[in-house]
């Protein structure tokens, strides 16, 4: 009974409540039941530019909690310490082993005695104690971005439940986002790298599509109307989320595409059709539906066709052969979504990673009742391949190093042009990749829209592909936040961002805006030289 009431508290997590009505989370550092005491050990700290200090605590007196049980403070030293707790009557090992539902329910984290990284999971809770939360919110307004980058963190998963797996991340609200990097020191101590992302919106766990969608895809659907060409990526690792926003909830091969931002976005555009504004304006609604793999552009609305990619003489691009269906009802849109994803999957035969592997992009493109079906706005959603693959060098297989510098090259060259349209450069580095070629109407000009999306997931494994993921979105944020043409708020650069690591990024962009102001260089030499070797062609047929 002793051993087994011990082994339920040790690990537990309780909260002192002190005098003066703070209440401070802890843990059950042992139980002595022979002279009814337990030892609990709390720590109280506070955010200084990302790192955490502890505080001392002052009052002398107070009564903490354990399962609704309250045991009177005995003793207690500095601010990081370990308390004496004068136990009343032992607490029944049922008791203590069955938490209420209520609240298992809201936390099933908080029911686990011990975990693996207990310690970790107990700082980060610690820390979250210190924080204002004010989650977004519908009543929230909504401002107008040229370019919006925005973070959302799904929950943890049924797997990573099972595994104990710790939430390293955390939404305060107002565009932040906090990752709490568990760190060892050279003599094992534990502790936590915190550290601060800031961006135009960040959406917690319990954010549903409708409410991202309100912030992010929706203000660029009314732009398409005023002829914009508006781009929304979802961006982030293999299973943070990018398909379930934008294609809604699925489970294997079963999708509910009615609630994702293509969807939503496609209802929207059709209650604008029809709204006596935009009425005069004469316009029809097509969409199309592709993947690009490997570089390789399939058509997902037909069989996966491939198709080639060409520029013209006046630099447009074109996907030839592309279908470009007519589109009356928002459920068509839906069913096209399905049947495309569905093709997409079905594809891919075993390899399921196949899916973050390549890019999608639904197109919804509005056209005037004109002759010449003149494009009026275009709107792009694009479902990103998972950004992991771009850091996964440990594959021999050829075909995967392949796809692996496939998905760098295009998620660089994303990034660049995403920049670049933030500058209002003249060099848009479009060239670099199949993705930003295909795109590349959606980054020149005064009419370009773009909102990045980044999805995280929250698990402690994931936390090094969580903050590469933020990192490419700070970086794509950074220069919005410094252009002329957005009135976002200048971000704040992440508190761990070394300067070697930026003069490495300012580099590849140098270099990508070269290479393009090379190759427009190369394109005005040849038209010399051919003109050249025209004119002398007609002298020597002259003489
Ligand atoms: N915000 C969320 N709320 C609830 N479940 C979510 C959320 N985001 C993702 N999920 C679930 O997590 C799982 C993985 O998500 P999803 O397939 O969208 O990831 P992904 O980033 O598109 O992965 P991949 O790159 O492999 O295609 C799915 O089962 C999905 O339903």
């Amino acid at each position: 009974m002793e051993s087994s009431l011990s082994r339920l508290l040790v690990g537990l997590s309780v909260q002192i409540s002190r005098s003066d009505g703070r209440v401070h989370p802890a843990t059950v550092k042992s139980v002595d039941t022979v002279k009814s005491t337990v030892m609990v050990e709390w720590h109280e700290r506070n955010i200084c530019r990302g790192k955490e200090v502890s505080q001392s605590l002052n009052s002398e007196k107070g009564t903490t909690n354990v399962n609704q049980t309250s045991l009177r403070l005995a003793s207690r030293s500095q601010a990081r310490q370990t308390c004496m707790f004068q136990a009343p009557a032992p607490v029944p090992a049922a008791a203590a082993a069955a938490p209420t539902s209520e609240s298992s329910q809201a936390n099933p984290e908080t029911i686990q005695p011990s975990r693996p990284n207990q310690k970790f999971y107990e700082m980060i809770q610690d820390f979250r104690e210190t924080l204002e939360i004010i989650p977004i919110s519908s009543a929230d307004l909504v401002e107008p971005h040229r370019i919006c980058v925005c973070v959302r963190k799904r929950p943890l998963n049924k797997q990573e439940i099972n595994r104990k797996e710790i939430d390293v991340v955390t939404i305060p609200g107002k565009g932040a986002l906090l990752v709490h990097e568990p760190k060892h020191k050279v003599d094992l101590t534990k502790y936590l790298e915190n550290q601060m992302f800031h961006f135009d919106y960040s959406f917690d766990e319990t954010a549903t599509n409708e409410l991202v969608y309100k912030f992010t895809a929706k203000p660029l659907v009314q732009s398409i109307f005023d002829g914009c060409m508006a781009t929304c990526f979802a961006y982030g690792q293999t299973g943070s989320g990018k398909t379930h926003t934008m294609g809604g909830d699925f489970t294997g091969r079963q999708q509910n595409s009615a609630k994702g931002i293509y969807a939503l976005a496609a209802q929207d555009v059709f209650a604008y059709l029809s709204n006596r504004k935009y009425s005069n304006l004469d316009l029809s609604a097509y969409v199309s539906f592709f993947e690009i793999y490997n570089g390789k552009v399939y058509d997902l609305l037909n069989k996966k066709a491939k198709l080639r990619v060409l520029e013209d003489v006046r630099q447009q691009v074109q996907v030839v052969g592309l279908e470009e269906v007519y589109v009356t009802t928002a459920e068509e849109v839906i069913r096209m979504i399905q049947t495309g994803s569905a093709c997409r999957t079905s594809g891919q035969t075993s390899a399921n990673a196949n899916s973050s592997r390549s890019h999608a992009i639904l197109q919804i493109v509005l056209r005037r009742n004109d002759r010449a079906s003149t494009l009026h706005g275009k709107f792009s959603l694009v479902d990103l391949a998972g950004n992991e693959r771009g850091t996964d060098v440990s594959s021999n297989d050829r075909s995967t190093l392949v796809e692996t510098a496939e998905i760098n090259r295009s998620l660089l060259a994303l990034k660049e042009c995403i920049r670049s349209l933030g500058k209002n450069s003249d060099h848009i580095p479009f060239r670099m990749s199949t993705l930003t070629k295909v795109l590349r109407d959606s980054f020149i000009g005064e009419k370009s829209r773009t909102c990045m999306i980044s999805m995280v997931s929250p698990g402690m494994a994931s936390c090094e592909y969580t903050m590469n993921t933020l990192r490419y979105a700070d970086r794509v944020k950074e220069l919005n936040g410094n252009s002329k043409a957005s009135g976002a708020a200048k971000s704040q650069e992440p508190v761990n961002s070394s300067s070697d690591e930026v003069s490495v990024y300012d580099a590849i962009s140098q270099v990508a805006e070269l290479e393009e102001k090379v190759y427009v260089e190369l394109q005005v030499q040849c038209k010399v030289l051919t003109c050249f070797f025209f004119s002398f062609c007609f002298y020597l047929e002259g003489n």
